[in-house]
């Protein structure tokens, strides 16, 4: 199949399925053991009357989810799948495939006006390979899944099926949980209709029974969801049911208290959010968020193939499915009987458990074999490590991370995963492109609030002040500047910068990009190649951004059942303006690559020479995480290389190879000659970079000439006397500030 064919297998995937995912619980009673099926059952159980009921959702009126549990599975054993057995089990599948219509998922579809959801269900995972697409070829071959979906029809059509079975078994659900909405509605209008069809919610001082309504949340969650959801009501169709004289504004504020006073967020955090949706759509947000999203690991395409992973999961008794169309890799976990942390499977790399959204940005940065890529802010890895898997382990990964202590989390993945292509470093992001710059990709997957994540972590609804929401936007905007610095814009293949958050907030995300495209006129929105998500926001609650903010993709718990996300995808097409100032405050005219030709009419180029080496304290230099570092080692090294290096070019190896330097900044190279005589050299220090700047002092022409011509006129001297002419200055303080002079001296010297 060609590209275009692959084009079109894409699409707006169906929500995952939360309906099938089976929460552990401590007290459920131990999963039925069956003797192990060789045959796979395509027959589903008739379907019982008065099936147990889904909690409802998103509508106005879902029970909490707090008060009900969900019904738990029921589990049958897969076949084991090594023998031969199961390889002709699944070939009487593939005749089933033809038909389409007689999967699994099929007959889920028909089987979900079924009474008894539950027996339903189990059934369902019974046959939980069924609700696999399968590989016609791979399946007689091997009885494995390829992921090469280019060569089978088969796999289309069983997924479509698949896709088919389940939306239709969405659908039975959703039109059940709409029944039971609607009745509970009219229970609920029952019960607060006072006037007519106008429910009454507005200084409700007291409820039906005469408790004070300030007790209201603590006695009767029931009553203040009722409430909660009249609002709602009463916003949507403000006209007909608000009552006299009130305002709008009088029933959002309601609508935040109650929010507030049922899901347990800070006001200020409540309030952020609620303006971010429509009162109906909030409610939904805030609902989805009392819910985990599914489970979901990524299968690393380094080490394994998700349908060989599929079928050694399967039989380890774990219940999956892949994560939809949209994505090659994803497998969604509905049950297993093994922690998923600890499988033979995981300790061998062959999958990462990863969120279904934090696919995302890595597949908008699109990382091509060969390239040079910077994941900024790296750990723990996830994103990495499948940067490094698109790239089939060639080219060069740059995972960064300013936490050492999370950067072990990310070598350990790199090492289990099987990357190669990686070289991890542990710099604060701000540094960059200073520390290096010149990559064809970078990714930001900024740090942030994780407003897209409550459901993981429900601290973030009280523990977000409005500080928080001014420092993290800050050194986003930051780092999104160190980001599109330290891309080449003339790089052939990429050029792309991704920014990423797993937070909603306009502040982190929007307002982030919008500031990027302020202060870099050399970058432009592109289109991200997501298939699904929604559109940035162009205008909200006052605020108006780029029109071409709408390339810019959110994602909700409450849209897509995935974590909250937001992805962005710039191009740079120019080089960082000369007057902008790098995120780590220096000025871009300041920037040596970038000066040495083009500046030099004006007589001075500042040529900044960039220390390289990682910068660690003193005290764990012997000691160090990242394995320690050994100068005088090195120095025999780089000084054995060099030498190497002068005979393969046919010069004399024992002339000092080190008299002469090519500084590298980006991608310009900038020769400075060490019979240059008037060279100063600035050496600044922070805590984690030495940088050295050297100024030549250049004529008219370039700086290569201008430093010919000093040699010439100036200072014939030999190139160890023109380095001690050289003058040094240390900024900084302290232990660190001394130690660095020694190191920076040393380069200054060189
Ligand atoms: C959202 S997490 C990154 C997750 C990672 N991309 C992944 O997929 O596994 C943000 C990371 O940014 C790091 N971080 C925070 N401030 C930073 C900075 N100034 N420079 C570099 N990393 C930073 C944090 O240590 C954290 O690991």
């Amino acid at each position: 199949m060609g590209k275009g064919r692959r084009m079109k297998k894409q699409g707006p995937p169906p929500p995952l399925d939360e309906s099938k995912v089976t929460r552990k619980r401590k007290d459920a009673p131990p999963a039925p053991v069956e003797a192990p099926v060789k045959k796979r059952r395509t027959e589903v159980k008739a379907p019982k009357k008065n099936a147990a009921k889904p909690a409802a959702k998103a509508n106005g009126t879902a029970e909490n989810p707090r008060s009900k549990p969900r019904p738990t599975k029921k589990f049958v054993p897969p076949p084991p799948s090594d023998d031969e057995d199961e390889f002709s089990d699944l070939s009487a599948d593939e005749e089933l495939v033809d038909g389409v219509n007689v999967t699994g998922l099929d007959a889920l579809g028909s089987a979900s006006e079924s009474e008894d959801l539950e027996d339903l269900e189990a059934d369902e995972f019974g046959d939980s390979d069924d609700v696999m697409d399968s590989d016609e070829e791979g399946v007689k071959k091997t009885g494995m899944w390829s992921d090469d979906d280019d060569e089978d029809d088969i796999e289309e059509k069983l997924t479509a099926a698949n896709i088919e079975g389940l939306s239709r078994k969405l659908d039975m659900q959703r039109a059940i949980e709409d029944a039971e909405a609607a009745a509970e509605l009219e229970e609920a209008q029952m019960q607060t209709n006072i006037v007519g069809d106008k429910p009454k919610v507005l200084d409700d001082d007291e409820d039906e029974e005469g408790r004070p309504i300030t007790n209201l949340a603590t006695q009767d969650l029931q009553l203040l969801r009722t409430r909660l959801s009249d609002t709602i009501r009463v916003l949507d169709d403000f006209k007909n049911l608000a009552e006299e004289g009130r305002s709008r504004a009088e029933y959002r504020a309601q609508l935040l208290k109650d929010i507030c006073a049922y899901y347990g967020y800070s006001e200020f955090l409540a309030e952020k959010l609620l303006g971010l949706f429509p009162p109906r759509e909030a409610f939904a947000f805030f609902e989805a968020n009392e819910t985990p999203r599914p489970i979901v690991i990524r299968t690393n395409t380094l080490r394994s193939h998700r349908r060989e992973l599929a079928q050694s999961l399967i039989n380890r008794g774990v219940q999956l499915e892949p994560v939809g169309k949209w994505s090659k890799v994803g497998l969604q976990i509905f049950d297993s009987q093994v922690p998923l942390g600890a499988t033979p499977e995981y300790l061998a790399g062959h999958y990462i458990l990863q969120a279904a959204s934090s696919f995302l940005p890595v597949m908008a940065l699109a990382p091509q074999e060969h390239e040079r890529v910077l994941d900024m802010t790296a750990a723990p890895g996830g994103k990495t490590t499948h940067i490094a898997a698109l790239m089939k382990n060639t080219g060069c990964v740059f995972a960064n991370d300013a936490s050492k202590d999370r950067s072990k989390g990310l070598i350990g993945n790199i090492h289990r995963l099987g990357v190669k292509n990686t070289v991890v470093c542990n710099y604060s992001a701000l540094e960059f492109p200073t520390v290096m710059g010149g990559f064809d990709r970078v990714l930001l997957d900024a740090p942030c609030s994780g407003t897209g994540v409550i459901a993981k972590d429900a601290s973030v609804k009280t523990n977000k002040t409005e500080q928080d929401f001014m420092k993290l936007p800050h050194l986003q905007k930051q780092l999104v500047l160190a980001a599109i610095d330290s891309v080449d814009h003339a790089s052939k293949t990429g050029g792309y910068i991704v920014y990423s958050t797993c937070s909603v907030t306009l502040e982190e995300n929007e307002q982030v990009v919008q500031y990027a495209l302020n202060k870099r006129p050399n970058v432009k929105l592109v289109e991200t190649g997501l298939v699904f998500g929604k559109e940035g926001f162009t205008k909200i609650g006052g605020k108006i951004f780029h029109p071409s903010m709408k390339m810019t993709r959110r994602y909700y718990p409450h849209t897509y059942n995935v974590d909250g996300f937001f992805v962005a995808k710039f191009k740079k097409f120019g080089p960082t303006p000369a007057g902008a100032v790098l995120a780590g405050g220096v000025s871009a005219a300041n920037k040596a690559g970038n000066a040495a030709g083009k500046d030099a009419k004006d007589g001075l180029v500042e040529t900044e020479v960039v220390n390289n080496k990682p910068i660690r304290d003193e005290d764990d230099e012997e000691e160090s995480d990242f394995g320690g570092w050994d100068e005088d080692e090195d120095n025999v090294y780089m000084e054995r290389a060099e030498r190497a290096l002068a005979r393969r070019k046919g010069k004399n190896p024992k002339a000092n190879p080190r008299d002469a330097k090519v500084v590298t900044v980006g991608r310009e190279k900038v020769e400075s000659s060490p019979k240059a005589a008037k060279v100063e050299a600035k050496v600044e220090s922070s805590p984690k970079v030495a940088k050295v700047e050297v100024k030549v002092v250049s004529s008219p022409k370039t700086a290569k000439d201008k430093a010919k011509k000093s040699a010439a006129v100036e200072t014939p001297a030999p190139a160890k006397e023109a380095a001690r002419a050289t003058k040094t200055k240390v900024n900084g303080g302290g232990a660190e500030g001394a130690s660095e002079k020694k190191k920076s001296g040393r380069k200054a010297k060189a």
